[in-house]
Order: structure tokens, then sequence, then C-alpha cells
């Protein structure tokens, strides 16, 4: 375990390349990141956004920054220390800009077994009531960056930041993170068996709410709430009845996704193909689905490799990715210029 003194004394010393796993202590990987510490004047700053400090000051920097992040006083956060202090500085959003939901900063990330880096220093940032698409060659990291902000034990991260609503991702377990607000739908969703999708989806929804700090849905109420969830589906409600994903079709698998991820009320659903497996219609119906769960206080980071998924749902901003990193964003023109030309053309207008 790294004390607070010498990691602060680090800071004092000027040291250029802070630790980037710190384990069991306040800060962890992914905490610092690769920051730059410039020295200012004689002081050693630390000058990263929503990035939190080992110590005491820890506590205090978390609850001010996801007090502010509700208060939606600022954009970010950015955290400047010297040899015994910390502070918070805010960077107040620009007039009328809403707030960012998600912050990555430099994500690195290796598979855990083998150590092979997948993730090579993404960068997103997005805010509330935007979509996000990312499209990308097979192979590019697209599914593992999902993953790894959800933190799926298959991968370690390695360097970077992700700040969610304020508070860093990494420092929560997985389930901490659903209950924040994050949602994934898999690829391959699982099956669950011996579990019905009703019972499921009620102990999802109740633990969410939980952590929200609402009352618990009883069975009957729980019915009512899905039941309109479903209809906006056009799903049979006898899907309630049937055990997790157990013997679901590909297309069925994704729509009991989007109904999970409608039963949760996330803050950020992360869609990972939702399209793949689709047939006409539930295509249209999903989507459909999805553009009704979007509000200006939520946002939705969609990976998928078509621009018909994108007709329907409008993506504010379109993202590339490629080699484990983003290489290019552009709007829903970038889409159909992918969707003529291929990854080749738009690769060659990079240069
Ligand atoms: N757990 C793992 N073990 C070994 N290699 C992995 C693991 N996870 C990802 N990879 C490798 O990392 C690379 C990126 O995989 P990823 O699934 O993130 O790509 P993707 O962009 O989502 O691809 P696709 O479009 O085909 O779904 C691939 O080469 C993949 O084989």
């Amino acid at each position: 375990m790294v004390s607070r003194s010498s990691f602060c004394q680090r800071f004092a010393a000027g040291v250029g390349g802070l630790p980037t796993s710190i384990r069991n202590g306040a800060a962890r990987a992914g905490d610092v990141g690769r920051a730059r510490v410039p020295v200012v004047a004689g002081r050693v700053q630390l000058r990263e956004k929503g990035v939190l400090v080992c110590g005491e000051e820890v506590g205090s920097l978390k609850t001010q920054s996801r007090r502010r992040w509700r208060e939606g006083s600022s954009s970010s956060v950015t955290v400047s220390t010297n040899a015994m202090s910390a502070q918070l500085e805010e960077e107040p959003a620009a007039k009328g800009e809403a707030r960012v939901i998600l912050e990555v900063q430099g994500l690195r990330a290796v598979v855990a077994d083998t150590r092979q880096e997948i993730l090579n220093g993404v960068d997103l940032v997005i805010r509330e009531g935007e979509v996000h698409a990312i499209m990308g060659k097979n192979g590019s990291g697209k599914s593992t960056l999902s993953k790894v902000l959800v933190g799926h034990p298959d991968y370690e991260v390695t360097g970077g930041t992700a700040i969610f609503k304020g508070e860093n991702l990494f420092d929560k377990e997985p389930e901490e993170r659903s209950h924040c607000g994050l949602f994934l739908s898999f690829q391959s969703p699982v099956e669950i068996p011996g579990v019905s999708n009703m019972d499921f989806l009620r102990m999802a929804c109740n633990a969410r709410r939980n952590a929200r700090g609402l009352e618990e849905l009883g069975p009957l109420e729980f019915y009512g709430f899905v039941a309109e969830k479903l209809t906006a589906l056009n799903m049979d409600p006898r899907f309630l009845d049937r055990n997790v994903n157990e013997g679901f079709s590909g297309g069925e698998k994704k729509r009991n996704e989007i109904l999970q991820l409608s039963v949760l009320e996330a803050d950020m659903a992360i869609l990972d193909e939702i399209d793949s497996g689709l047939d006409i219609d539930a295509l249209r119906d999903v989507a459909n689905a999805v553009v009704g769960l979007k509000k200006d206080n939520n946002a939705i980071l969609m990976i998928t490799h078509y621009q018909r998924l994108l007709d329907y749902i409008m993506p504010t901003y379109v993202h590339i990715m490629e080699a484990g990193r983003i290489v290019k964003t552009g709007d829903m023109s970038l889409a159909a210029q992918l969707e003529a030309g291929g990854y080749n053309a738009v690769q060659a207008m990079k240069m």
C-alpha cells in the first residue's frame, strides 16, 4: 500500500512519471494515468480532469466532485495538488453546454492473462443528451472499450482515466457502476437458466432504485411498470415468464437487452451491436425503442458496423476506432462516407 505521505512526497519532489498501478490504496490504476506533472513556480501540480488523489483528501474530493456533478455546476473537475493540500478548481461549463456524463482520457488496457495491449489511448467525451456511435473494422477494440468501462475482469486498465458523472469509474466494482447508471448491452447476451426474466428484471430494477434512494417496487407494481416497456418494444408479455435469454433467438435476446435498459432507466447506455441478428421489423422496433429512451439528461454510446441503425437513431457524433484508439470523429456524414467507400477511403482522407 502506498501511503499518503510518500505519494504526496513524490509530487513535492516533482517526479515526472506518476505510478500507474497503485493498488489497495486510495488511488488505483487509472486514477493518475499518464498525467504530466509540470513544476510551476516551485510547486508541483497535477492537472488532470477528474483525477483523484490519494489520502484523506480523496474522500472530500470525491464527494465534492460528485456533488458538483449533481448540482450541474461544472462540466468537469480539475484537481490541483501541492505537497500537503489538495483543492478542487472548477472549470465552468460554457453557458448552455450540457454536463459531461463520461470523460475518457488516454485509456489503455491489456488482456489480463496475456498482457496483450488492446486499448491504446482512447479519448472520448460524452455529454448529456448526446448519442455517440463508434464504428471501426473488426478487431479495432470497440467491444473491449465497452467491457473495460463496465469493469470486465478479462481486462486490466494500464493507463488513463474514465470519469462517469464526476466519479472515477475505475474505483467502482462492476455492480456499483451499474447501480450508478451505467448500462452495457452485450454483443452476446448470456443465458441465466432457472431465473425468470420477470424476477431478474425486478431484482435489477430494485437494486438500481435502492442505489438512487427510491423505494423498491413490489411484484404487482413492477408488472405495471414493465408492461408499458414491453408495449413500447412490441414484445410479447410471455417473455417475462421465460428464463433470462434461455432459448431466445438472437433477435429476441437483443430486444430483451433493450427491455433491461428501459427498466433500469440508465444514465448512460452502451449498446454493442444491438443491430446484429435483427430482422428488418425488429431493427426498427429496437431502434425506435432506443430513440424513445433518449432524454436530455442521459446519453448513449452505440457500437455498430452499419449506417442503417444510425439512420433511425441519428447520433450526435460518429467516431472511427482503429488499433485501440479513436482516430476520427465526425457527424452522420462520416457514417455515410464509410458506407460508400469503406474504411480505406476514410483513411485516405485522413492523410
Ligand atoms: N479476452 C481476450 N483475449 C484475447 N484477445 C482478445 C480478448 N478480448 C479482445 N481480444 C482481441 O482484441 C482485439 C479487439 O477485440 P474487440 O472485440 O474489442 O474488437 P471489435 O472492434 O469489437 O471487433 P468486432 O467489430 O469484430 O466486434 C481483437 O484482436 C481480439 O481478438
